[in-house]
């Protein structure tokens, strides 16, 4: 469906309203100097919308690649994507469930803006391939989702290989498409960790070492002196238990089972909206490099800036 600007401006900012989406960029714990946004200068164009608060209309027309979408967080941020009007590519191993999900987006949608695509992130050219076909489809990508992800202390290797190596192979990706000194449009990279990449959880201590790889991964990139004129930027989503399959485990798969639902259960389980909130607060930022989110159950969304470097300034 086709809306003219005006009318997709009306019908967002109010959405916006619904979902309590704050349009001010949020106090962080400690400011660095931010490189511009990739997603500015905005140039006033048929596709591009400009309106009070305009952070809701970022993602207008941008384009999205996105892992392990066919359900879970992965398919809530992807329609939260879509209901912005941004053209996403979500991806996962889940072909049958992939496709259904295609179908309803693509109904409610439009064609034009949704494909799904089998994706292994365990494999460097499974990634590869779908990511290449998305940019066939779609032109360009903006906005790099790491997110397919597993929790199971019985699958050590794929666990490291999935979490962190899909990630970190899924970033290069981007990054090598994305950067500006190489011909690209620049854009931003989100990754999807853990508070569990923040702090150590005796009852997931190999899932826990994934993410705090990633967390690594992210901080690094993110303070690297080059984004700026390479117009990347880098994001890490950190949710605590959020319901989702992924809390659906079997003894087998994590330390202490029953620890872990005792204090799971003290913790409290994040509602999925309120992790697409924090989501979205994200990539609507105006430049969300070094920003690490975290969302708990019992608290607000937190926000830390924290990804300037001992080395930046060598
Ligand atoms: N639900 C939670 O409590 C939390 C989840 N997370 C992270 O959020 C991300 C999404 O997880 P959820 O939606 O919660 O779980 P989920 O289990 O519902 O979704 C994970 C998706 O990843 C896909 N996947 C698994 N292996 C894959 C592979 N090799 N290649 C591509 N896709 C693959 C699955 O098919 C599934 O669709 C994960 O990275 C997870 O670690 C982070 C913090 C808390
Ligand atoms: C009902 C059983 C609950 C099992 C929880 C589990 O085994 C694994 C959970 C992990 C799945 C994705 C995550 O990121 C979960 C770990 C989250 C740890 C939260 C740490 C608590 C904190 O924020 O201090």
């Amino acid at each position: 469906m086709n809306f003219t600007p005006s009318v997709l401006s009306f019908i967002l900012t109010a959405e916006a309203e619904v979902y309590g989406i704050p349009t001010k960029k949020p106090k962080f714990h400690q400011q660095v100097q931010p490189s511009p946004s990739p997603w500015s200068p905005w140039k006033v164009s048929e596709n591009i919308v400009t309106c009070e608060n305009n952070i809701i209309m970022q993602l207008f027309n941008r384009v999205a690649f996105v892992t392990g979408a066919a359900q879970g967080l992965g398919k809530a941020f992807s329609e939260a994507l879509l209901n912005r009007g941004a053209k996403v590519c979500f991806t996962d191993i889940q072909v049958s469930k992939g496709k259904e999900v295609e179908k309803t987006y693509s109904d409610k949608y439009g064609q034009d803006r949704v494909l799904f695509l089998h994706c292994d992130v365990s494999s460097s050219a499974s990634l590869a391939n779908s990511f290449k076909d998305a940019v066939s489809k779609f032109g360009h990508i903006d906005l790099m989702v790491n997110n397919a992800g597993i929790a199971d202390e019985s699958r050590l290797r794929d666990m490291v290989n999935i979490n962190l190596i899909g990630a970190i192979e899924g970033s290069m990706l981007a990054v090598e498409h994305m950067r500006k000194d190489k011909g690209g449009k620049g854009g931003v990279v989100i990754n999807i960790a853990s508070t569990a990449g923040l702090t150590g959880v005796y009852f997931v201590p190999s899932y826990c070492a994934s993410k705090f790889g990633l967390v690594g991964f992210h901080l690094s990139w993110a303070s690297n002196p080059y984004n700026s004129q390479m117009g990347l930027q880098f994001g890490c989503l950190c949710p605590a238990f959020t319901d989702t399959d992924i809390l659906n485990q079997k003894e087998k798969q994590m330390l202490y089972f029953e620890d872990g639902q005792r204090i799971t259960k003290h913790l409290g389980i994040n509602r999925v909206e309120k992790v697409v909130q924090g989501f979205l607060q994200m990539v609507e930022s105006e430049n969300c490099n070094g920003d690490i989110i975290t969302i708990t159950a019992k608290e607000d969304i937190q926000y830390s800036r924290r990804a300037s470097s001992k080395m930046s300034h060598l």
